[in-house]
């Protein structure tokens, strides 16, 4: 039975020392020896004092009381004693024991616990709180967590979707838990629609890899429309800082050639006094740097010029944001009212561009307008008196216009006081190599290049060609020139161009082929739904070949300008 309890003593895991009344010791088991580093010969019969200075058995002997579970330091690590006192039959103390256990390891582990518990609640309030939405599916493709984001989302509380398939919230398009869990990769970007109202969203997701295995897979959602919503509102600020700044002045514009000196030398004139101008040229030859020019040579240049471009606001409203509005004067109305744009311009200027666009029935008021100089609001009856210098641009031919009953003539007089004629590009060849300088030193600094001028031969390819689109053409195609070079390159040479496009073979092949991919796929989209991506392709891919020339993609596309605006609206086309 000794043999048995000292294989016991020997082999438990708790540090074991017993002494007899005296405070000797009489027991010192392996354990013991680990924690403490002496060995059993050395110490058996030492006082345990000796041993240990900071033993406590001593009080035990004495009292009597046990001691159970204390914590204290021994050496370099922490140990959890119990003491007990050894009675005989009597009751009378005849000895007393210690166990204890090293529990440095233990603490260890505690530390880490409670360091992961404080992480766990960081992510937690994170998780909570951010406006990602977020998913979480494990191996399986099973959801096990969403944030409360998420839920206002999709629309889809936690109860509802925990527990259920990757899949089990998409209305439309692919789960991208369930291509993470079976690539191992992550996916970016993906469109999709989630939750019981098609919520549009663009997600990311990645997998979850915990020591090289895969554990699951935790998607970001970001809603789509919030975006869209924000872009529009970025467009619009942007179009009204557009509108509210006249940026340039006659130092802007480059010419050498005699026809467009002599128009600056009218514009120069013009600015002088306040006549009306109207400004005439192809799309792209710097009719609105003028209208800029004018103003700010003008002694209203410390008030506001307003820029409209009567194209791209749509017929219905154009008269409402020309004149403004009393308040209830047509359904939607804002409260108060609003002051239209020629009450904006007082003082100032105002620039009708694309003049030749607007419908007859605007065409009444603004002849009123322009020969009473007050304006009515819609749904008012008071006339307000303004003054404005009126600038007017158009590059359509307005005397056809007026033949075909769509311009009134009276109008047409009353702007036509002051008319210049801003030649097309391919007529004033001239200016081509100040404008590439100018423009050279321009991109130079937008896309950190070091170009300085152009080879002769390259220079020669470009006075060959047309440019349909002008100087705003010229523009694009020299800032795609710079990117073309290298950092140290100083010359634009012939294999620095860019390619001319000849670009209607290619629209319509692309045009063909997608619509192959619609139908191979087998996609469940609406005809509508087909018809109008591939109108917006058409579109972008236009107004790509024309370098963002609405009134040449118009004209290319066979659809009125006004039309035109309509749809870069509707499909968010920014180009
Ligand atoms: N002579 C010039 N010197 C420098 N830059 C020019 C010149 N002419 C035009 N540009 C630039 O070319 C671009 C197109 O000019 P602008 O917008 O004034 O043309 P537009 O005739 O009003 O065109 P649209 O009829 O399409 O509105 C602008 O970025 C303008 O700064």
């Amino acid at each position: 039975m000794k043999k048995e309890l000292d294989v016991i003593l020997n082999s438990t895991h708790d540090a074991m020392i017993a002494v007899d009344i005296e405070g000797k010791i009489t027991l010192f088991n392996r354990a013991a020896e680990v924690i403490t580093g002496f060995n059993e010969e050395d110490v058996l019969g030492k006082p345990i004092a000796e041993v240990i200075t900071s033993t406590r058995l001593p009080y035990v002997l004495n009292s009597g009381e046990p001691e159970l579970n204390q914590k204290q330091p021994m050496g370099n690590t922490v140990i959890i004693t119990s003491r007990l006192p050894v009675k005989d039959e009597a009751g009378k103390v005849i000895g007393a024991v210690a166990v204890f256990r090293d529990i440095s390891e233990i603490m260890d582990l505690t530390d880490e616990i409670y360091k992961l518990k404080e992480f766990h609640s960081l992510l937690e309030a994170i998780f909570n709180s951010t406006q990602d939405a977020i998913t979480v599916c494990d191996e399986k493709g099973i959801h096990v967590l969403v944030n409360p984001a998420y839920s206002r989302l999709t629309g889809l509380a936690r109860q509802e979707i925990i527990g259920k398939p990757a899949t089990a919230d998409i209305a439309r398009g692919e789960s991208i838990h369930m291509q993470v869990i079976s690539t191992k990769k992550p996916v970016k970007n993906a469109r999709l629609k989630v939750g019981p109202h098609g919520k549009e969203v663009v997600a990311d997701a990645a997998p979850i890899i915990v020591d090289g295995h895969l554990r699951g897979s935790v998607g970001v959602l970001h809603d789509l429309t919030e975006i869209k919503k924000l872009n529009n509102e970025l467009m619009k600020a942007k179009q009204i800082i557009r509108k509210l700044e006249a940026r340039y002045t006659f130092d802007d514009i480059i010419a050498k050639d005699e026809g467009m000196l002599t128009a600056i030398e009218k514009a120069k004139e013009a600015s002088l006094t306040p006549v009306t101008v109207l400004l005439r040229g192809e799309s792209g030859t710097g009719k609105e740097l003028f209208a800029h020019a004018i103003h700010n040579m003008s002694n209203r240049k410390y008030n506001q010029f307003v820029r409209v471009n009567c194209a791209a606001i749509s017929q219905s409203l154009l008269e409402s944001e020309l004149f403004g509005y009393e308040e209830g004067a047509f359904t939607g109305a804002r409260k108060g009212g609003k002051i239209g744009f020629f009450e904006e311009a007082h003082g100032g200027t105002i620039f009708l561009d694309e003049i030749g666009e607007i419908p007859i029935s605007t065409q009444a008021k603004l002849l009123r307008v322009l020969q009473e100089k007050e304006v009515i609001r819609v749904g008012g009856t008071n006339p307000i008196n303004i003054d404005v210098r009126v600038i007017a641009a158009t590059n359509l031919p307005l005397e056809k216009a007026i033949e075909e009953g769509e311009f009134r003539e009276d109008l047409y007089y009353r702007l036509n006081v002051f008319p210049i004629f801003i030649p097309p590009l391919r007529e004033r060849k001239k200016d081509i190599y100040p404008l590439i300088i100018h423009l050279i030193k321009k991109f130079n600094e937008e896309y950190g290049r070091n170009g300085e001028d152009i080879s002769p031969e390259a220079m020669e390819k470009l006075l060959d060609y047309d440019w349909p689109g002008n100087v705003r053409e010229l523009q694009n195609y020299i800032g795609r020139a710079i990117i073309n070079l290298r950092y140290h390159e100083k010359y634009i040479t012939v294999d620095r161009l860019p390619m001319f496009f000849d670009n209607d073979k290619i629209l319509m092949k692309d045009r063909k082929q997608k619509t192959v991919i619609q139908l191979q796929e087998g996609n469940d989209k609406s005809l509508r739904a087909i018809v109008e991506e591939i109108e917006r392709d058409t579109i972008v891919a236009s107004l790509k070949k024309n370098n963002g020339n609405r009134t040449l993609t118009a004209k290319a596309l066979d659809v009125s300008l006004r039309n035109l605006y309509y749809k870069i609206e509707k499909y968010n086309i920014e180009l």
